[in-house]
């Protein structure tokens, strides 16, 4: 089992949702390697003051303006837009407290190859892809190695986000679609559940009453997946009776391009993250 010192030193650099959620995950989580981290461990940099803040209050973290206010760090989490990233990086580049940091990132799009150019000639850096679910201990996150990340830097990564969920460790080809499918998908779940919610209020149901079953099947249906191993042909199938109301639903919403509407959006999501590497 990978382990960190208890003296770690990890710099946030944007405090903003996913970097709170991470953060704040790490602090509370009680599993290996993140049981003994603290706010201690913590500084982060983030230029707006409300969020700092906030951070300070809610955590007791150490805030600071920017970046190059770091003092020291062994591990720095990059958790910018990628259209501030290669700025922030720049910045940092020939700062001596870096020199030789294990770098995290985890921007939609931008590839280890560019990053690299902008860190430290002797940074070592991993990419990951986590998700909103990571703030109730329930994320999917995708983690990939670079030419200058280590075994065991791919590792430590992977197992720090194991604390706040499931992590795998996928090839850097791989990254932009894993985007698409679990770092965007919570807003595709939320967004089928605000669907459903419509329809049935559409059908007469109260829209609370019809927000709470349609929540509620989802859940239902991940844990029922989950518990028995059944995979999700087998769940479909088991709900589909013979000439029942299933069927025609399926048929109904197929019909409207329901699959083919996955396809086109997990493909302009792609399309999306490839184009936020480039800015
Ligand atoms: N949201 C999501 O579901 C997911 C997001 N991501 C990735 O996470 C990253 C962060 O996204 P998210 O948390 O949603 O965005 P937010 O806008 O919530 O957070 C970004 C933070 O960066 C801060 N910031 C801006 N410029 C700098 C700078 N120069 N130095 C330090 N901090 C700075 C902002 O500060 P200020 O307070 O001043 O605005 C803000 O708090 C993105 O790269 C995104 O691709 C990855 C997976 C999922
Ligand atoms: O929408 C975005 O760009 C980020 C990346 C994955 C989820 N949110």
């Amino acid at each position: 089992m990978v382990q960190l010192s208890k003296d770690v030193r990890i710099a946030l650099i944007g405090g903003g949702k996913m970097g709170e959620a991470v953060m704040g995950g790490w602090i509370a989580s009680g599993k290996e390697p993140a049981a003994s981290l603290t706010a201690e461990n913590f500084v982060v940099a983030n230029p707006g003051l409300p969020r700092r803040e906030h951070l300070e209050q809610a955590y007791g973290v150490a805030c600071v303006e920017q970046a190059v206010d770091i003092d020291a760090a062994d591990i720095v989490v990059l958790a910018v837009k990628p259209q501030v990233m290669m700025g922030v990086l720049e910045a940092i580049s020939s700062e001596p407290q870096f020199a030789e940091c294990l770098f995290v990132s985890i921007a939609a799009g931008m590839t280890t190859e560019r990053l690299q150019t902008a860190l430290p000639s002797r940074a070592r850096l991993v990419r990951t892809m986590p998700n909103t679910p990571l703030l109730v201990g329930a994320g999917a996150t995708t983690v990939c190695g670079s030419a200058s990340a280590t075994e065991g830097d791919i590792e430590l990564v992977q197992a720090l986000f194991s604390c706040l969920g499931a992590a795998f460790v996928v090839d850097e080809d791989d990254m932009d679609a894993t985007g698409a499918l679990s770092g965007s998908g919570p807003a595709y779940v939320a967004a089928m559940i605000e669907a459903l919610t419509a329809a049935g209020a559409g059908e007469g149901l109260d829209a609370g009453l019809a927000e709470q079953l349609a929540l509620q099947t989802v859940f239902g249906t991940a844990e029922l997946m989950r518990e028995t191993g059944q995979t999700p042909e087998q769940t479909r199938i088991a709900v589909c009776s013979p000439g029942g109301s299933t069927l025609a639903a399926l048929a109904a919403m197929d019909e409207a391009g329901l699959s083919r509407a996955y396809e086109a959006g997990v493909r302009a999501a792609v399309q999306r993250s490839k184009e936020l590497g480039a800015c």
